[in-house]
């Protein structure tokens, strides 16, 4: 095992890091907000560890290695705040949205949709209106409601009433809790798929997928051996490993692309 192991980094993670490392072709995909990038209050102003933000441009340039972005953030979202180069793929509003190399795919809502997108933003808007510290993101296919800023208490009943509202609307909805966010579609799109065609393209025969929020569980279901799933923070998981948050996630993502280098330059 590599001497240069943080020490942060439990045994058992860094050995499966070290087995990832010897893949033919690897990917390694990350979730952005809460596992590459620290939560802060203002989305915009996130911005991946300046560590982990490195590694994965290392892994990036290392023979037969696959880097993937996949992120609850609209494209344009995700491409401003990850600013990475154009050789990482991108899946953005849980892979509705996707930025591959040579190909960016539109979302073409059709009339019907743009209509049902209108009429969730109305709904939400209402909700937000109503409790201080609410606001609504807008996205291409639905919008996330954000209770970040609001007393959790507020946070609570205002999640309560978005739920009620949008039901009683009705229709093909997508709807997803998060930490501190309710994530409201007209597409159903799940990490989980993005994953599998992200594996798929790259023809990968291992991956490590990390990420930190409910979204991410969708990976971490259909992921197979010799994948790494990889936790980043509290709650139930379906990941086989977890680490404390961003900042372990960083060493994790140093650790690999030590060992990747390698198992593939020597
Ligand atoms: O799938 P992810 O990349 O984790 O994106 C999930 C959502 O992330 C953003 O919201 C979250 O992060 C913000 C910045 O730290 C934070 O202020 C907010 O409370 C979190 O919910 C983003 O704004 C959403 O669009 C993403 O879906």
């Amino acid at each position: 095992m590599n001497e240069s192991v943080p020490s942060s980094l439990p045994t058992d993670l860094a050995r499966e890091l070290q087995r990832l490392a010897e893949a033919t072709t690897l990917l390694v995909a990350v979730d952005f907000d809460g596992t590459l990038a620290p939560e802060v209050d203002d989305p915009a102003a996130a911005r991946a560890l300046p560590a982990a933000r490195v590694a994965l441009l290392r892994l990036l340039d290392l023979p037969r290695t696959r880097v993937a972005l996949i992120s609850g953030r609209a494209l344009d979202s995700l491409v401003s705040v990850a600013d990475m180069p154009d050789a990482v793929l991108l899946a953005g509003s849980h892979g509705a949205e996707t930025r591959y190399p040579g190909e960016q795919t539109p979302l073409g809502l059709d009339p019907e949709e743009e209509n049902r997108v209108r009429r969730l933003g109305e709904i939400l808007q209402a909700v937000a209106g109503r409790f201080r510290g609410a606001w609504v993101e807008v996205k291409p296919a639905g919008f996330a409601l954000h209770t970040r800023l609001s007393r959790p208490e507020d946070a609570a009943v205002a999640e309560r009433e978005a739920l009620v509202a949008l039901r009683a609307e009705g229709g093909d909805i997508t709807i997803r809790g998060g930490k501190n966010v309710l994530e409201v579609s007209v597409r159903s799109a799940t990490k989980g798929e993005a994953f599998a065609l992200l594996r798929a393209i790259t023809e990968a025969d291992a991956a490590l997928y990390a990420g930190d929020d409910e979204t991410d569980e969708d990976v971490f279901v259909v992921m197979r051996h010799p994948d790494l799933s990889l936790k980043s923070g509290h709650g139930d998981t379906a990941a086989r490993q977890r680490v404390a948050g961003p900042a372990d996630v960083a060493d994790a993502l140093v650790l690999l692309a030590d060992l990747r280098a390698e198992a593939t330059l020597g």
